[in-house]
C-alpha cells in the first residue's frame, strides 16, 4: 500500500472518511481522480500527502516542544489564504493539509521581518540588485578574458534562473509578494528590450547575454529566458512543483547540456541533430533532473506545497526531464527557440504528474 492509501485507510480512517478516499488506491493520478470526484473538495491528501490530521497533531507536538512555528499557510492553496489552519480543516476537511509538510522552519527572524510593511519590495529591490551584479560579474570575467564569452553566457543563464529561485523563501506570504518577485526578471525584460532595439546602450548587457556580440540578439534566447522567469513567477510561485521544474531544466539542464555539450560532444552527435551530442543530453538530463529534485525537495520541507513519497517522486521528475532533453534535443531552435519549448514542456508535464 502506498502512503496516500496508508494515510486515508490505514493510519487515519478519520480522515479517510471525511475524504471519501479509497482504500488501496496507489499511484499519484488515480488517487487524485477519485478523491475528487467523491468529494469535490480539493483533497491534496490523495497525492500521497501527509494527512492533515496527522500534521496537525506534529504541528502540536512540535510548539508543545517549543520549536519554530511552520511556514505560512498562505502558500498552500486559496482558501488557506482566508482561514488560518483550525478553522480550515473544519470548514474544509479535505483541504491542502496546513502544517503537515512543512519539515523545515524559516528562521523566526525572518518570518517576522516577512510581515513588516515594505518587505516584499526591500526583497524585490535586493534580487534586482543582485541580478544587476551577478550579470555585471560575468561582462567583467568574459572582458577581461578570463572566462570565455559562450561559457560566462551559458554560466549566466545556467545560474540566474536557481539564484533567483533561491530567493524566493525571503518574500512573505502575502498573495501579492510573487508579483514583487515577479518584478525582477520583468526588470530585466525591460532592459533587454531597451538594449536589444537600441534604445539603450550597454556593451557590458550585450557582451554577457549575446551570443555573437549583436544588441538584437537580446531580443531572441535572453528576452525570452527572463519573460519565462516572469510568467512563471507570477503564475506559480513556490506554491507548485511545475515552475521550480520547468526552470530547473532550463538553467540546470539545457545551460549544462552546451557546457558539457562543447567540451566532451564532439564525436558522439545524436543521430537525429549532429548539432548536438549525446553527452550534452545526457548532462542536460542529468542536471535538470537533479536541480529539479532539489528545488522540489526543499520548497516541500519548507511547506510551500504538500511533500511527495520519493518512490513516486523520481521517476516522474525523470520522466520530465528526458521529455524536455528530447525537446531540446530536436532541430526545431530556428521554429522555436529552447527557452520557450522546454520550460513549456516541464510546465505541462509536471503540472500533469506532479500535481499540486
Ligand atoms: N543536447 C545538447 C545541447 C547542446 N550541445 C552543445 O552545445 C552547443 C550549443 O547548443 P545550444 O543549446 O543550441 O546553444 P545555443 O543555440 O548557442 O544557445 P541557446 O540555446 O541558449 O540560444 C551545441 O553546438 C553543442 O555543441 C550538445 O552537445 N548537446
Ligand atoms: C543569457 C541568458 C539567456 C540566454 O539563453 C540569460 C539572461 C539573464 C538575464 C539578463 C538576467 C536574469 C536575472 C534574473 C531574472 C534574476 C537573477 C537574480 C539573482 C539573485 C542573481
Amino acid at each position: 500500500m502506498d502512503l496516500a492509501a496508508a494515510q486515508h485507510g490505514g493510519a487515519h480512517p478519520q480522515h479517510a472518511r471525511r475524504c471519501g478516499a479509497r482504500r488501496g488506491a496507489v499511484g499519484v493520478a488515480g488517487p487524485l481522480r477519485r478523491g475528487l470526484a467523491a468529494t469535490k473538495c480539493a483533497c491534496k491528501a490523495a497525492l500521497q500527502l501527509p494527512c492533515p490530521l496527522e500534521g496537525q497533531r506534529r504541528q502540536r507536538q512540535r510548539q508543545r516542544q517549543g520549536a519554530s512555528p511552520p511556514a505560512p499557510a498562505a502558500e498552500r492553496g486559496p482558501c488557506a489564504l482566508f482561514f488560518p489552519p483550525q478553522r480550515q480543516h473544519r470548514r474544509r476537511p479535505c483541504a491542502p493539509p496546513a502544517a503537515s509538510a512543512a519539515h523545515f522552519a524559516l528562521p523566526q527572524q525572518l518570518l517576522e521581518l516577512q510581515s513588516q510593511p515594505g518587505w516584499d519590495v526591500a526583497c524585490m529591490l535586493l534580487a534586482a540588485v543582485a541580478a544587476y551584479g551577478w550579470v555585471k560579474l560575468f561582462d567583467r570575467l568574459a572582458g577581461s578574458g578570463a572566462l570565455d564569452r559562450k561559457l560566462s553566457r551559458k554560466l549566466v543563464h545556467a545560474t540566474a534562473g536557481p539564484l533567483f529561485m533561491l530567493t524566493w523563501p525571503l518574500f512573505s506570504a502575502a498573495p501579492e509578494a510573487r508579483f514583487f518577485a515577479a518584478a525582477v526578471p520583468a526588470l530585466n525584460a525591460t532592459r533587454l528590450l531597451l538594449v536589444g532595439s537600441g534604445a539603450l546602450s550597454d556593451p557590458g548587457l550585450v557582451k554577457s547575454t549575446s551570443r555573437g556580440g549583436g544588441a538584437r540578439e537580446l531580443l531572441g534566447g535572453p528576452l525570452y529566458y527572463v519573460a519565462v522567469l516572469a510568467a512563471i513567477t507570477a503564475g506559480l510561485w513556490r506554491a507548485a512543483p511545475a515552475g521550480l521544474v520547468a526552470v530547473s531544466m532550463v538553467c540546470g539542464g539545457d545551460g549544462l547540456a552546451d557546457i558539457v555539450g562543447r567540451r566532451w560532444g564532439a564525436g558522439n552527435p545524436l543521430p537525429w541533430n549532429a548539432a548536438k551530442s549525446w553527452a550534452g543530453s545526457a548532462a542536460m538530463a542529468l542536471g535538470g533532473a537533479a536541480m529539479a529534485l532539489g528545488f522540489i525537495l526543499a520548497f516541500s520541507a519548507l511547506g510551500y506545497f504538500p511533500s511527495y513519497e520519493l518512490d513516486a517522486l523520481l521517476p516522474r521528475v525523470a520522466a520530465v526531464s528526458v521529455a524536455c532533453t528530447l525537446v531540446e534535443s530536436l532541430p526545431i531552435n530556428t521554429v522555436v527557440d529552447d527557452n520557450l519549448s522546454v520550460p513549456a514542456v516541464g510546465v505541462a508535464l509536471t503540472a500533469a504528474l506532479l500535481p499540486a
